[in-house]
């Protein structure tokens, strides 16, 4: 039986310098305030016929690491960085059917603000826009802010329930055959569908209708990855696309399976879910080509294992830049940030590996499976993880995004996946909700 084709995504640190200092990356150090890299790039990927773009944000300079500004600056480590909505709207315009994701966090916006922005997006693109529901991770964001800190990991997705539950209310408040644009009898809007939504909560309030008008899709599509058990509930609940970064195809499988049942005791079809799993493939003319590439990905990350640890100081909030690279990683670290990262490390520490041999495997090899070889090999690979895992899909996630790299991908890969009927090669529908649940 021919297998089920599966969906395509690309995790883009789309608001900020990508990989300044890699090769094939021109001057982007200099050019990188207008996103000509990205427009190009969002082009490609539409050709290939991917689903969406997932443009990730935060909203601080990192200084866990060491606890300085500098590595980040000096780097360019997730700094400097763009208001993403602003991005999204120029992606938008450049492109006709592939979705984006805009990350905004619920600390950084008011839910009438960030309704109103990803309705504008949803409307300007046409039915396009999807929102990567964050709730933080970062008491230094937080500060920019004006608030002390975040609230403690738990709290901040109940919370983030009830923030749903509003901007919810908010899209909603348009009924479908609000909008009647009818000359003849002069109205415009039938203002007996455009109701307050008057919502009280224990964090957030709104009186509402949300003044945008209504969204082409309703609603816009929510992506979310949460990883720990709390935030898989809340990915279950709410999430349309869940990304996803479990390592290798035992915990690929159970962190799907587990958010699947989730929903499904919720009511919700498992099948309205895509979870799609983060990969960084390495692509090879031949297999040797690949095999080099792969060791240059080992010494790379042994050489950058400071700037790669203080990007894992910025998600975790622990500061790696005091600790001893040549002893065991200390089973006690705790984080109130991103929990399924740091856990993930700790298990690759296990047996007495030294923080470096860890986090060198942990940034050296692939991130949810090891792809690596010829389009053809990593198009075959993919096509058994898929089988393996169950579904739905791969975020890509290139740590040296380059017009090069997006061709291996969208001009090479691809092909490769279409021509073995894994991948979709035209869009079946204009928005970006009816393509995710086209399978
Ligand atoms: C693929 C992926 C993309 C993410 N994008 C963002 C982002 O753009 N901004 C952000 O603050 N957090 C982002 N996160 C972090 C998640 O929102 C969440 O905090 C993290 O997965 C930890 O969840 P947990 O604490 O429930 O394990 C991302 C996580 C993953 C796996």
């Amino acid at each position: 039986m021919a297998q089920r084709p599966f969906h395509l995504g690309w995790f883009l640190q789309g608001s900020s310098v990508q990989a300044w200092d890699e090769p094939w990356t021109g001057s982007i150090g200099q050019d990188w305030r207008h996103p000509d890299l990205f427009i190009d790039m969002a082009r490609a990927l539409e050709r290939a016929c991917f689903d969406y773009i997932l443009l990730e944000d935060s909203s601080y300079v990192g200084e866990a690491y060491g606890g300085s500004r500098e590595i980040y600056l000096k780097h360019g480590l997730s700094v400097p960085r763009q208001d993403p909505s602003v991005v999204a709207t120029l992606l938008f315009a450049a492109t006709k059917r592939i979705g984006v994701a805009t990350t905004l966090a619920t600390f950084t916006h008011h839910p009438y603000l960030l309704a109103r922005i990803i309705a504008t997006l949803d409307q300007v693109s046409g039915g396009r826009a999807g929102w990567n529901m964050v709730t933080g991770s970062s008491d230094l964001a937080a500060r920019n802010y004006g608030l002390e800190g975040l609230p403690e990991h738990d709290l901040r997705y109940d919370m983030a329930d009830e923030y749903m539950a509003c901007v919810n209310a908010l899209w909603d408040s348009w009924e479908p055959g609000a909008i009647v644009a009818d000359r003849e009898s002069g109205v415009l809007v039938d203002h007996t569908k455009v109701h307050a939504v008057d919502f009280k909560g224990r964090w957030y309030s709104s009186r509402g209708p949300l003044n945008s008008g209504p969204c082409i899709q309703g609603r816009p599509v929510i992506a979310q990855a949460g990883g720990s058990p709390r935030g898989r509930q809340f990915a279950a609940t709410h999430g349309e696309t869940i990304v996803a970064n479990p390592k290798g195809i035992e915990a690929m499988k159970s962190y799907r399976e587990d958010v699947r049942a989730r929903a499904a005791a919720m009511g919700r079809d498992p099948d309205s879910i895509k979870v799609l799993f983060l990969i960084n493939p390495i692509i090879g003319e031949s297999a040797e080509h690949a095999e080099l590439r792969r060791l240059q990905r080992i010494a790379d990350a042994d050489r950058k294992i400071a700037q790669r640890l203080a990007h894992f100081s910025k998600v975790t909030n622990i500061d790696f830049g005091g600790m001893d690279l040549d002893k065991p990683i200390d089973e006690t670290l705790r984080t109130n940030g991103h929990q399924q990262n740091l856990d993930t490390l700790k298990k690759m520490g296990a047996g007495g590996k030294t923080l470096r041999q860890a986090f060198t495997d942990y940034s050296g090899t692939g991130l949810s499976v090891d792809l690596c070889g010829t389009v053809d090999t990593v198009a075959g690979r993919m096509a058994e993880v898929m089988q393996e895992v169950g579904g739905d899909g791969f975020l890509f996630s290139m740590g040296d995004v380059s017009r090069r790299v997006v061709a291996e991908v969208a001009d090479g890969l691809v092909p490769a996946l279409q021509a073995r009927g894994l991948t979709r090669r035209a869009y079946g529908h204009a928005t970006f909700r009816e393509n995710l649940l086209e399978f």
